[in-house]
């Protein structure tokens, strides 16, 4: 995270003082930066200059209109899984012929949209959906292009709330049923089946589950092709992990080289659905301590964040380093400590256990490694409104999203007239 970094004594988003966002927007407030997200980007698509290949930016770690144009300015396309999603993409100008579709639950309505929409391919995630879209697809005289995602059975070695290749897992067709949707979906009239599909899972350390799973697939196009399927996009998903604490994940030229020996002889396009990788590491969640406590065999720093506006913690356990906006702060004693948020919950923490430098009331910290899965997961539990975010380019502070107020917290609410 080195656009984050302490100078004169401060932590710095690139070249402006994260205290200074924090006087103009308050706390909690995301931060982002913007040569951070356009050096990772450029990462993954730089890595795979040698493989014909589209980028579909998995945006369900990071949806904000903002992050969506940079995206798309930057040649990437955006892996979507709602209609929700689809919407926010087509405003922030994604090119539709750049956005697949995801997710075991799309209904008509957002299959409607999508074809209408003419985005590039549906990953199916099931024989039934597949009708589905067949069936929409023909009331709207179209053809979609699909690609079936396989479940290929893989363990990705990652938190188990977020691995989605495993036989047990809901996501995808078993693989050894993958060649018979194959055929049935190649007699479907309104199917065009363009690819095959496969996320195994995220924030992966390793890339041995990525060449695992590549080989059952291309086993998979190559018996295709001798039933005369053609496949014209693979789709590796996403997943690639990142640092959090100590963890040495591969970077995109590791996951590049060890794919390029795969797909070099083959006619395909490969399309990558890279989240976490992208935007994690590019934004930092910003909290203010407001009391200390001590309680029976347990200190805690009580923050103004909490699990409503970051739920990594307390949904996986997950660790995001914690540093005083002061860096002079950082070289005081150390504590074991928990940080806590306000919300009525044991399970609201920041951090648990955690040995972190005194911390006085009143006092700045940032949450690292809050850009991925942060705000997208806030939620207005307690009826706490959803924090900014601010995107930090070339010494100037943009808001992206304004604090929420509580009008906006009952928004669409009504009292039937029978309680007036
Ligand atoms: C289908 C699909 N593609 C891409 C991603 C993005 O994963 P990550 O953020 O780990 O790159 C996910 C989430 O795990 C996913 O479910
Ligand atoms: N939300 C998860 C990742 C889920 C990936 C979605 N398929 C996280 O914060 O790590």
């Amino acid at each position: 995270m080195h656009d984050f970094h302490y100078r004169d004594g401060e932590l710095y988003c690139e070249q402006v003082p994260v205290s200074r966002i924090v006087k103009e927007l308050g706390t909690p407030c995301y931060v982002y930066s913007h040569a951070t997200l356009v050096r990772h980007i450029r990462a993954y698509d730089g890595a795979f200059r040698n493989i014909p290949h589209i980028i579909a930016f998995a945006m369900k770690a990071n949806s904000n209109l903002a992050i969506l144009r940079l995206m798309a300015k930057e040649g990437s396309g955006v892996d979507i899984v709602s209609g929700g999603e689809l919407f926010r993409a087509l405003k922030a100008g994604v090119p539709p012929s750049k956005i697949v579709f995801a997710g075991v639950g799309k209904n008509p309505d957002e299959i409607r949209d999508a074809l209408k929409a003419d985005i590039l391919m549906f990953n199916v995630e099931s024989p039934a959906e597949l009708q589905a879209i067949n069936d929409v697809a023909a009331s709207l005289g179209l053809k979609a292009r699909v690609a079936l995602r396989i479940n290929p059975d893989i363990d990705p070695k990652t938190h188990p709330y977020i691995s989605t290749g495993l036989k047990k897992s809901k996501f995808g067709i078993a693989a050894d049923r993958a060649l018979e949707e194959f055929k049935i979906a190649s007699t479907l009239r309104h199917i065009e089946v363009v690819g095959v599909h496969k996320h195994i899972g995220s924030q992966l350390t390793e890339v041995t589950p990525f060449v695992e799973a590549m080989k059952k697939i291309l086993k998979l196009v190559e018996a295709l092709k001798q039933d005369g399927i053609d496949i014209r996009y693979i789709n590796i998903g996403g997943g690639l992990g990142i640092t959090y604490a100590d963890e040495t994940p591969p970077q995109p030229q590791d996951l590049a080289d060890a794919m390029f020996p795969l797909v070099r002889d083959l006619k395909v396009t490969l399309v990558m659905e890279p989240g976490r990788v992208i935007v994690g590491n590019a934004g930092i969640l910003v909290t203010k301590a407001l009391y200390l406590k001590e309680g029976e065999s347990k200190r805690f720093v009580i923050v103004d964040a909490a699990m409503n506006d970051l739920i990594r913690p307390s949904l996986y356990g997950a660790y995001h380093e914690i540093r005083p906006l002061k860096e002079e702060a950082g070289h005081r004693p150390k504590h074991q400590v928990d940080v806590v948020g306000p919300v009525c919950e044991s399970g609201d923490f920041l951090a648990k256990d955690r040995p972190l430098p005194d911390v006085k009331p009143g006092e700045l910290l940032a949450v690292m490694s809050a850009g991925a899965y942060g705000f997208v997961m806030s939620s207005n539990y307690n009826s706490r409104p959803r924090v900014p975010e601010a995107l930090v380019k070339d010494g100037e502070v943009h808001v992206i999203r304004a604090r929420e107020t509580y009008e906006d917290l009952v928004r669409g609410e009504t009292i039937p007239a029978f309680l007036s």
